[in-house]
């Protein structure tokens, strides 16, 4: 057996962690609320994913140091805005550290009154269901309580520390191309 690579080691610092973590590719959502005085606030974030259906859950995760999250803690909900591809700069804007990074973005309110930014994909309004330790972030399991509607745009992905243009517009149906895989008895051609 080929010895593996030295990143394969226990022996690695930050800087390769977050080269292997970046071969994983994700969308990029804008998790927002309002503050006790009612003003926007938010944060770029990519550790967000569905949970479980029933019942309806979701997940991220912010940094302890994240200004943004006891603003979350504090109102006990949150909106989950999902990127467009033409978003980018939206990314940028929420994904550093900023007075007001709502300044020139338009937004509406959800049903709870939480910031939806315009042209998303789509947007998850949530209550906080659960909070857990995960090191220096927090993992903040969320209640869906309202779906927002679906867009036909083509997502922002976030990969190898920056964004991946999605102008391909061919989607593979994940279970067609699964059933296809296992059933696939062309040698190493499907590669
Ligand atoms: C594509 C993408 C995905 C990301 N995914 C995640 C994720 O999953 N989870 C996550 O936690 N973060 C993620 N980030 C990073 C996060 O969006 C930024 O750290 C963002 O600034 C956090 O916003 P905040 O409002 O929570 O905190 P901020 O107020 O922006 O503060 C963030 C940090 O900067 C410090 N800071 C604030 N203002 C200043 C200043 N003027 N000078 C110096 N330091 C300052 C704060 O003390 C804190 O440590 C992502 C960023 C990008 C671009
Ligand atoms: N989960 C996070 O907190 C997270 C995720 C992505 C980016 N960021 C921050 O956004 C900024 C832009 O990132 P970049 O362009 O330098 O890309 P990068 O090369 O740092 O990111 C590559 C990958 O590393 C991981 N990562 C990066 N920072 C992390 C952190 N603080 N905690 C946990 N995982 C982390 C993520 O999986 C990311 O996809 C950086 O300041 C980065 O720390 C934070």
């Amino acid at each position: 057996m080929a010895p593996l690579s030295p990143y394969g080691s226990a022996d690695f610092d930050s800087r390769q962690f977050r080269t292997a973590m970046g071969q994983f590719c994700t969308g990029v959502t804008i998790i927002t609320t309002l503050d006790g005085d009612e003003a926007p606030v938010g944060f770029a974030c990519q550790s967000f994913t569905a949970l479980s259906l029933d019942p309806p859950l979701v997940l991220f995760c912010p940094m302890k140091s994240s200004r943004t999250w006891p603003v979350i803690a504090e109102r006990g909900a949150f909106c989950v805005n999902v990127l467009a591809n033409r978003q980018q700069s939206v990314s940028a804007k929420f994904g550093a550290p900023g007075q007001d990074k709502f300044a020139g973005v338009d937004w509406d309110a959800s049903p709870l009154g939480l910031p939806v930014i315009r042209h998303c994909l789509t947007w998850v309004e949530c209550t906080v269901e659960n909070i857990f330790d995960g090191g220096d972030h927090h993992i903040v399991v969320g209640r869906a309580q309202t779906l927002g509607e679906v867009l036909q745009d083509k997502p922002l992905l976030f990969y190898r520390g920056g964004y991946l243009s999605t102008e391909h517009p061919r989607v593979t149906p994940a279970q067609e191309a699964l059933s296809d895989f296992l059933t696939w008895n062309g040698g190493d051609e499907w590669l």
